[in-house]
C-alpha cells in the first residue's frame, strides 16, 4: 500500500517542539541593545555538540520533491537559517518510518535547529538556489546515520 503525498504544515515553535527549535524574531526573547539601534532575539537555540561547533554556509539548490531517505546526527544538533528570504521545506520524523514523516513549510524569515539525533531530510530548497547559515558539529568519529525507503511525494 502506497503512502499518501506529504502535505506541508506551517512551521511554528509549538508544532516543531518535538524535533527542535524555531529560529525566529520571537518577541519573548527581544532585548534592545546597541543604544536602541539593534534588537537582540536572545538564545533562540543552543547548539549541542560533543566537539567543535562550526558555522558554515550551505548553498542549496532545488531538488526533486520526493522523500526517499532520512538522516540524523547522533553527536550534535544542526541549525539552518535561510539568508535569501525565500520559503523552504523541512522534513522530520520521530522515528525512521516513512509513515511518520512530517513536512513543514518554513517561511524565509524562519530558521530552525534539529535537536541532536532527530531524523530529518537534508536541506530542501524551493524555487531557486538559496544560501543558508548552518551551525553544527565538526569533530572526530561519525555523526551521520541514514535510512532509505520508497519515495514519498510532496504535494505543495
Ligand atoms: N551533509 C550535511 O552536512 N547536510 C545535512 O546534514 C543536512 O541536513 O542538510
Ligand atoms: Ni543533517
Amino acid at each position: 500500500m502506497s503512502l499518501p503525498d506529504l502535505r506541508p504544515e506551517p512551521l511554528t515553535p509549538e508544532s516543531f517542539a518535538p524535533f527542535g527549535r524555531v529560529i525566529w524574531d520571537d518577541p519573548a526573547t527581544a532585548k534592545e541593545i546597541n543604544a536602541g539601534f539593534t534588537t537582540r532575539y536572545h538564545a533562540l537555540a543552543t547548539a549541542e555538540t560533543d566537539a567543535d561547533t562550526v558555522i558554515s554556509l550551505f548553498r542549496g539548490r532545488p531538488r526533486p520533491l520526493e522523500i526517499a531517505m532520512l538522516e540524523r546526527h547522533p553527536k550534535g544538533s544542526q541549525a539552518f537559517v535561510p539568508l535569501g528570504g525565500a520559503d523552504w521545506l523541512a522534513v522530520v520524523a520521530p522515528e525512521p518510518d516513512p509513515a511518520a514523516l512530517r513536512l513543514f513549510r518554513c517561511r524565509g524569515v524562519q530558521g530552525l535547529q534539529y535537536a541532536t539525533g532527530i531524523w530529518h531530510h537534508p536541506l530542501l530548497v524551493l524555487g531557486a538556489e538559496q544560501d543558508f547559515l548552518v551551525v553544527d558539529r565538526a569533530g572526530p568519529g561519525g555523526n551521520l546515520e541514514e535510512t532509505f525507503f520508497a519515495p514519498r511525494h510532496i504535494a505543495l
